[in-house]
C-alpha cells in the first residue's frame, strides 16, 4: 500500500469547550497518512493522476479556519470525512494536535483511522 502524507499542517481556529476558548483562535496541527495507489502518477508523471497533497491541504485549511467545534474529536472526524469523500481516499490515519492546551504537555489531541486499509 502506498501512502501520500501531510505533516504538521498548522491551522488557526476556534476550538475548545471553555468559554475563553470560544473567543480566541488557537493553533492545531494535522498529520495525515492517506492510502493511494501511486503507480499511475508515477507512470504518467501527471498531477491529475495523483492524490494532490496541496489540494488536500488547501481544502482542510479552508474548512478548519472556518470551523468552531468544541471537541478535537469532532474536528478530526469532519476532516477525515472531507478527505475520504472529496478526494476518494479509501483509508486514512489522521492525528490532530492541540499544542499548549494542557500545561506541562507538548501537545494533546486525537488520532483516528477511517476506511478500509488496502492490502
Ligand atoms: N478528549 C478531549 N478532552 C478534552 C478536550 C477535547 O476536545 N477532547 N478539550 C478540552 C479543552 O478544550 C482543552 O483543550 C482546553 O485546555 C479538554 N479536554
Amino acid at each position: 500500500m502506498d501512502i501520500v502524507f501531510i505533516e504538521r499542517l498548522k491551522i488557526d481556529t476556534i476550538i475548545g469547550i471553555y468559554e475563553w476558548e470560544r473567543m480566541v483562535r488557537q493553533t492545531v496541527t494535522l498529520d495525515l497518512e492517506m492510502a493511494f495507489d501511486n503507480t499511475a502518477p508515477a507512470a504518467t508523471d501527471k498531477i491529475e493522476d495523483a492524490l494532490n497533497y496541496k489540494a488536500v491541504s488547501k481544502r482542510l485549511i479552508e474548512f478548519v479556519e472556518a470551523s468552531d467545534f468544541g471537541l478535537v474529536e469532532t474536528l478530526a472526524e469532519r476532516c477525515a470525512q472531507i478527505v475520504r469523500e472529496e478526494f476518494g481516499v479509501a483509508w486514512l490515519r489522521l492525528r490532530l494536535r492541540k499544542p499548549g492546551a494542557v500545561r506541562g504537555a507538548k501537545a494533546v489531541g486525537v488520532q483516528i483511522e477511517r476506511g478500509t486499509r488496502p492490502a
